[in-house]
């Protein structure tokens, strides 16, 4: 059901590049981190969510509206930062100004400083790295209400990346922007979002609060003579290494048996989901 308090609804999005009725919703003010193995979907996800795709079967929506009236209200940070390589940084943020009605110059020239990138610098002579922190500071600068970053920090130094995350969470916290990131590292997302969507073989493996999906999940260990005790259980990932298993299960059952039994850390539960084959719905999990 659709409530105010949504700032993003993926209705059975599909298209041509894999994704295959793909749903999930977000709501207002959270920071979402959108994973997948390489191929799985995000940055078409990612596109479709900013308006730049269009997809083959079912919708979007952005605060309730189609995603192509709500574009004023969408940053969109891509892979590569779609920038003029003549322009100068001064010019860049002009022509942000001209193009974004929203725009807000003091708080875009705020975050030149956090990225340490001088104004009379050609965009051409930017490395990688500084060109995204260019693009981020125009997709910030537009004040966005929904922020779409796909692989944000991917080309950053370890500074940059520490001085932009705080950027970010400042914005998310003064002005409740809504978040949706893709990233390939857990370190990245930790502490930094509050929700997860996992894809996987183009579909929505997982899509759940972090800390309620790690006190709903557990890692179950033992001998393989015991796997029985997982049967009351839904099993996300099972290995095997000898004589011996590793399960991750959603726990639907009071945990029981001969096995050690632990809470996930976030690592654990997203390489599980990353790594399993079959999708499986959050809804009906109960705390273990
Ligand atoms: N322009 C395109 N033409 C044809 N196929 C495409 C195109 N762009 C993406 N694809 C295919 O769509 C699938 C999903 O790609 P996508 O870029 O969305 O994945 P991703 O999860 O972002 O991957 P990565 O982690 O490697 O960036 C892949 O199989 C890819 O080959």
């Amino acid at each position: 059901m659709r409530t105010p308090d949504e700032a993003l609804a993926v209705e059975g999005v599909s298209h041509s590049y894999g994704l295959r009725d793909c749903s999930f919703t977000v709501r207002r003010g959270a920071v979402v981190a959108l994973l997948g193995r390489n191929g799985a979907g995000k940055t078409t996800v990612l596109r479709a969510v900013a308006g730049l795709l269009r997809p083959y079967g079912g919708r979007v929506l952005i605060f309730g509206e189609p995603v192509e009236r709500g574009l004023a209200r969408i940053g969109y940070v891509g892979q590569q930062a779609a920038l003029y390589p003549m322009l100068t940084v001064a010019q860049t943020l002009r022509l942000g100004a001209r193009l974004n009605p929203r725009w807000d110059r003091a708080h875009a020239i705020s975050l030149l400083g956090v990225g340490g990138l001088r104004a009379t610098a050609r965009v051409g002579s930017l490395s990688v790295g500084q060109r995204t922190r260019l693009a981020l500071v125009l997709a910030l600068g537009k004040r966005p209400d929904l922020l779409v970053l796909d692989e944000p920090l991917a080309g950053l130094d370890p500074v940059a990346r520490t001085e932009l995350i705080g950027a970010l969470m400042a914005d998310v916290a003064d002005r409740g922007t809504t978040v949706l990131m893709s990233s390939h590292v857990v370190a990245e997302i930790e502490g930094v979002c509050d929700h997860v969507v996992v894809l996987g073989d183009g579909r929505v493996r997982l899509a759940a609060e972090i800390e309620p999906a790690l006190d709903q999940h557990r890692v179950a260990a033992g001998p393989v003579r015991d796997l029985g005790v997982l049967d009351d259980h839904g099993v996300i990932e099972l290995r095997r290494d000898g004589d011996e298993f590793t399960a991750l299960v959603r726990a639907v059952a009071p945990l029981a048996g001969p096995v050690t039994w632990h809470r996930p850390t976030l690592d654990e539960l997203l390489l599980a989901y990353l790594r399993a084959g079959v999708p499986q719905p959050i809804d009906e999990v109960t705390p273990a």
